[in-house]
């Protein structure tokens, strides 16, 4: 699987640790940055990120900041993309099992590295059911396309 990553100075030590076990699980991974303290702009780092899986270039993105949310919101904003904001395990399953999310957001000042790489395997490994949840997501699509 390739997955592309980018971060803001509010994400970019978690984003480190993430992806460095991203390639342990096996996935080919390409950070776009940002990868130090200095202040940048998440929308900077995360649209393009988005575009790339957007494109196909990519089979998944990993977006971190301080909160997520930010990351999030930029994501979202590229056609084709579903972006979740996820803290939890139990929504890093449902949200791929039920949204086919594209992306995954997480803020580094919210949860720990252990929970973050609890997420992204969880996240990682699991699977869309289609069915219902197919019919939903192109309902988005179709209104994202008007
Ligand atoms: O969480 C974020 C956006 O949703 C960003 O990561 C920023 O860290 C956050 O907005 C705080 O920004 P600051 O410039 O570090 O105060």
């Amino acid at each position: 699987m390739k997955v592309v990553m980018a971060s803001d100075h509010g994400g970019y030590q978690l984003a480190n640790e993430i992806e460095a076990f991203l390639q342990d699980l096996g996935a080919t991974v390409t950070h776009l940055g940002s990868k130090g303290a200095d202040s940048v702009d998440y929308s900077d780092y995360g649209i393009p990120a988005a575009e790339k899986v957007a494109n196909g270039e990519f089979d998944r993105g990993i977006v971190i900041c301080g909160t997520g949310i930010g990351m999030s919101i930029a994501a979202n904003k590229v056609k084709g993309i579903r972006c979740a904001l996820v803290h939890d395990v139990y929504t890093a399953r449902v949200t791929r099992e039920h949204n086919n999310s594209n992306m995954l957001a997480m803020g580094a000042r919210v949860i720990g590295v252990d929970l973050a790489k609890e997420i992204v395997k969880t996240w990682i490994k699991s699977d869309f059911e289609g069915g219902r949840h197919q019919r939903r997501i192109e309902k988005v699509a179709n209104y994202e396309s008007q």
